[in-house]
């Protein structure tokens, strides 16, 4: 939380109330056992069991000790306990909530399972019951309240971990080498504060009430020690002889739990908006068809399937034999509408597919090594140096509490293990080669003190704090305005040419794969359908190449007349049509497109899987779709 949302919190009447308690409280507690300790121990037989005086304002216990010094001095036990209970409710539960991100999916599910089940027992019987395990006294019921608020604690961690460990910044950290539990204690739980510091507060305040319930029920703190709960329970023998002996306790029990009850109410109202965060599709790169392969490809994928569990039992398979090469220095450029694959074909290839994927290849190299099967260290050393990703939000790309220079620099940090002050020197070095204005202060920024161009630029920045062989952008303009668009795209060409990186641009949009790239690949429904030199578009040979070059617009489409779009919608990958799975979406089609076809050559360096591979030339404006590259 910052500053400014704590003073926001304290703003709020309520919030400002049980903040002024709190600290009301908390001086009591420092000055009260010095002040009226002793006081508080005197015993007075002339005065036993007393209701009101004038020397005694709440009477007096049944060994003649002033009650309201006992309920004064009480305050820092009772407190202290409180908070030393709520202590080992957030520290337990942290660790049972990080960690199914820390062990194996098998240990994960295990331990989710395990606090799951926690959570269904009503925390007070899980109290009671290790008040009992424990033992009788302070020690045994501050564990048992610690223990009995955890599972619930620990049920908000995880799901608030799996919440953001769906954001790119996470992935983009993976892909960075970060080890686990850096990520972690860097990434994860920055993030999710907020929410976590809220609920403590909450808690605290339950755990002060299930204290004072314990006490009074003899299961707390033990004679001659005395907390309020302890001291409602003495009050309540005689409370017809003096009500006050219970209802001081009892009032103070109730403030100090509302206290921090309101408290946290005001910090989540302040903060509450951004304690849920959406979770965004992480995106990355390459794609299908097989191309002449080399001994100078960057990366090779040889029939690549990505699977998921299908609801009703067995299999579905989004990525279903993609083929894919891209040489040294080559830009290949990945299209296909929403849902074709690309990105799942991206992640599978920098081992960032889902846990629920199951990916499998005939082969798959990326720079010369094979990630399949290599074990996680191996794979961070080798994504970390050789390839860098450019995600499609910038918003979501960066970690929203690490200063941009700082998270570049992370990258050298972790794989040249240098210090901090070279590792930012480089970060500021290489935020200027993309052109980010006055780069030693932006490095000193936050990632929402950026405009979403620079932020994009700064995230190509990132890739290139190593000598990345493979730069993969998945949709890297999607979010960003036409000029920025173009920007970024000739950022990514002179990083390219600078550089001898490889690029695979992921994009739905034709035209942007046709002005920055060599080559297409043309995906639909987990396939490869074509691939082709982008000069060779006007020749483009699969019917939905050829529809999707037709729905963009150029300087002479009649603005009048609706734009061209592809009839018909992309299956779903549960339920393709055998054959060829544009068929139902294709005016050519016949009985023949019943079986699938397979990749053929067209043309010089042009492929396309179709029975019908079309001859005649597009009559479309070609500049519009390649900048004038072809
Ligand atoms: N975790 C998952 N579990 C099950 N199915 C998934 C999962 N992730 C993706 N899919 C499915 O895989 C298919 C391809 O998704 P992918 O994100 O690769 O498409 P895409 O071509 O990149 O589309 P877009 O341009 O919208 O990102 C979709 O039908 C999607 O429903």
């Amino acid at each position: 939380m910052g500053r400014d949302q704590w003073k926001a919190a304290l703003r709020n009447p309520v919030g400002a109330v049980a903040a002024g308690l709190l600290v009301l409280l908390a001086i009591l507690a420092i000055v009260a056992p010095i002040i009226w300790g002793d006081a508080a121990e005197e015993t007075d037989p002339a005065a036993l069991s007393q209701g009101s005086t004038s020397d005694h304002p709440l009477g007096t216990d049944a060994l003649g000790r002033d009650i309201l010094f006992r309920v004064l001095v009480a305050t820092r036990y009772s407190l202290g306990l409180a908070l030393l209970a709520t202590a080992i409710c957030v520290g337990a539960g942290l660790i049972l909530g990080v960690l199914p991100a820390v062990l194996g999916r098998r240990a994960g599910r295990l331990v989710t399972a395990t606090v799951n089940l926690a959570v269904a027992f009503p925390g007070l019987l899980l109290a009671l019951f290790f008040a009992v395990v424990f033992g009788v006294g302070a020690r045994g019921a501050v564990l048992a309240i610690g223990l009995a608020g955890a599972p619930s604690f620990a049920r908000l961690v995880q799901t608030n971990v799996a919440a953001v460990s769906g954001r790119d910044f996470v992935a983009a950290a993976r892909v960075a080498g970060v080890a686990r539990f850096r990520l972690i204690a860097r990434h994860l739980l920055p993030n999710i504060g907020e929410p976590l510091v809220v609920n403590a507060t909450v808690l605290a305040g339950g755990a002060l009430l299930a204290f004072a319930g314990l006490s009074f029920l003899g299961l707390g703190v033990q004679p001659p020690a005395y907390d309020w709960g302890r001291l409602l329970g003495e009050g309540l023998d005689r409370i017809y002889i003096n009500p006050a002996a219970a209802l001081a306790p009892g009032v103070a029990v109730v403030i100090a739990g509302l206290a921090f009850t309101l408290l946290g109410e005001s910090i989540a109202q302040v903060v509450g908006v951004r304690a849920v965060r959406r979770r965004q599709p992480p995106a990355m790169p390459p794609a299908a068809a097989a191309a002449p392969a080399g001994t100078d490809a960057v990366l090779a994928a040889e029939d690549l399937r990505v699977a998921f569990p299908a609801p009703g039992g067995g299999w579905t398979h989004p990525v279903d034999g993609v083929s894919l090469t891209v040489r040294r220095g080559e830009t290949v450029g990945v299209v296909g509408e929403s849902g074709s694959g690309k990105s799942l074909t991206a992640l599978a290839v920098a081992q960032l597919a889902p846990d629920t994927a199951h990916v499998t290849a005939d082969r798959l190299e990326v720079a010369g090594v094979a990630p399949l099967g290599r074990t996680g260290a191996e794979v961070r050393e080798l994504l970390g140096t050789k390839v860098a990703m450019v995600f499609q939000d910038p918003m979501t790309s960066f970690n929203p509490s690490m200063r941009i220079g700082a998270q570049l620099a992370e990258v050298t940090r972790v794989h040249e293990r240098q210090g901090r002050k070279p590792a930012l020197a480089r970060a500021v070095d290489r935020l200027r080669t993309v052109r980010v204005p006055a780069p030693e202060r932006r490095a000193h920024q936050y990632p929402h003190e950026f405009s979403g161009g620079m932020r994009q630029r700064a995230m190509v920045a990132m890739g290139l704090m190593s000598t990345p062989e493979l730069i993969i952008a998945d949709e890297p303009t999607t979010a960003l305005d036409v000029t920025v668009q173009r920007q970024v795209l000739r950022l990514l060409k002179d990083v390219q040419a600078e550089t001898g990186a490889a690029v695979v641009l992921i994009s739905h949009d034709i035209a942007v794969v046709g002005q920055l790239c060599e080559r297409v690949v043309v995906m639909y429904a987990g396939h490869v359908v074509e691939e082709l030199p982008v000069g060779a578009l006007g020749a483009a040979a699969h019917p939905y190449t050829r529809a999707l070059l037709a729905s963009v617009p150029d300087l002479a489409t009649d603005r009048e007349r609706p734009l061209a779009t592809i009839p018909g919608r992309p299956p779903d990958p549960a339920d393709r049509p055998e054959g060829c799975a544009f068929a139902p979406r294709c005016e050519f089609a016949d009985d023949v497109c019943r079986t699938r076809p397979s990749l053929a050559a067209v043309g010089p360096d042009q492929r396309a899987a179709c029975w019908h591979p079309r001859t005649q030339p597009l009559d479309l404006a070609l500049d519009a779709v390649t900048g004038g590259q072809a």
